[in-house]
């Protein structure tokens, strides 16, 4: 029987620093998320970030947290269930971090007879920190638990035409009536060393004005080049005129250089250079999270009003839209009837 795994990223079991510093511990010492060599990693996670980060970041996950619980697994399981109501086979929910483990989703599916997987992570783009370590791990644990089993991904959508339709019917109904004068896309940032080290060319990647308009085999695993297609199909799509939208990368964490434009420092110049009204939308993220609803919705928007902003519109992700999990679905059954899904 053919069977379903979506994969988001996760979150930590409760917004408390203890259950924050277990979570940060496990997505932190991934070595496709802090690329260092071991002893480097845990010098920098287990010996500085873990003894300060969980506070703040317990802190700014009360602020965003539901009765119901995380956001972002909340969410997840609200596009599980609505996927499940158009899909024969059973659609199981893991994280690739936290308690709603990778292997649990696989026995899960296991146990109702499930011999043949369609893994999905929600992620638009590749990323290495993000679709290639859910890949990894569940070939791993594949191997080592359910060798029966087979499994095949679903490829980075990011330009795929039904998608981004989908984002732009979104994002036009969100800010319908709404005479915003730029509309940022904030994709979550990665170290540009990351860029690097996922093109399989090893020399397009120059992280410069031209190499991701340059068409390039190396673009199926480049999430900057992804981002910024994004971007352009959704602004041509919404005949945005040039100028009234732009790219940045937020969230970024420690020293290295991530990719840029930053998200809060393209905020803060907008509302410098007078831009009153400004509406965002965060692509990279299907599922709205502490990075959308803290991160952006809050101190976006503080930021935006410090330089003199008014009107600052927040997009929601795409969550369970109907038409997300419409095409999600589609995906699935094209899948199961065929074994083979056109990007
Ligand atoms: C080196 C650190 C990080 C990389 C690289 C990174 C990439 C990356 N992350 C997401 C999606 C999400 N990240 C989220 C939270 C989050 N991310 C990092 C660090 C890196 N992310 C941290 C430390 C945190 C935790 C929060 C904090 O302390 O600030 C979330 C939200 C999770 C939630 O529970 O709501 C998402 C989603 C992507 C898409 C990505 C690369 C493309
Ligand atoms: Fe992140
Ligand atoms: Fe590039």
């Amino acid at each position: 029987m053919k069977g379903v795994l979506l994969v988001n990223l996760g979150s930590p079991d409760s917004p408390e620093p203890k259950d924050v510093k277990k979570y940060l511990g496990e997505f932190l010492m991934d070595e496709r998320v802090i690329d260092v060599p071991l002893w480097a990693r845990t010098l920098l996670v287990k010996g500085i970030i873990l003894n300060t980060r969980p506070k703040a970041s317990a802190a700014a996950y009360k602020k965003i947290w539901w009765d119901e619980g995380s956001p972002l697994i909340v969410l997840s399981e609200r596009l599980q269930d609505k996927i499940q109501e158009q899909v024969d086979f059973p659609v199981a929910l893991a994280m690739r971090y936290g308690s709603m483990t990778i292997k649990k989703g696989l026995q899960e599916l296991v146990d109702k007879g499930v011999d043949e997987v369609f893994l999905i992570p929600l992620y638009p783009q590749f990323a290495m920190a993000t679709t290639e370590t859910i890949l990894v791990l569940a070939e791993a644990i594949r191997k080592a638990h359910f060798p029966q089993l087979k499994i095949q991904d679903l490829k980075a959508f990011y330009n795929n035409t039904d998608y981004i339709e989908v984002l732009s019917n979104s994002i036009a109904r969100h800010l319908e009536g709404k005479d915003y004068e730029h509309l940022l896309f904030s994709y979550h940032g990665v170290p540009e060393r990351h860029i690097r080290k996922s093109d399989i060319t090893k020399s397009h990647c120059k992280i410069d004005g031209s190499c991701c308009a340059t068409p390039s085999p190396a673009h199926e695993f480049c999430y900057r080049h992804q981002c910024l297609e994004v971007t352009r199909l959704v602004g041509e799509k919404l005949n945005l005129k040039e100028g009234t939208f732009s790219t940045s990368f937020q969230s970024r964490l420690g020293f290295d250089p991530w990719l840029q434009p930053y998200t809060d420092r393209t905020i803060e110049r907008l509302g410098k250079e007078g831009i009153k009204k400004m509406a965002i939308v965060t692509p990279a993220f299907v599922s709205d999270c502490l990075e959308t609803l803290e991160e952006i919705a809050m101190e976006g928007e503080e930021i935006f009003h410090e330089m003199g902003g008014q009107d600052f519109t927040t997009v929601p992700c795409l969550n369970d839209d109907k038409a997300f999990v419409d095409l999600l679905s589609k995906w699935i059954n094209e899948w199961a009837t065929s074994t083979s899904i056109e990007a």
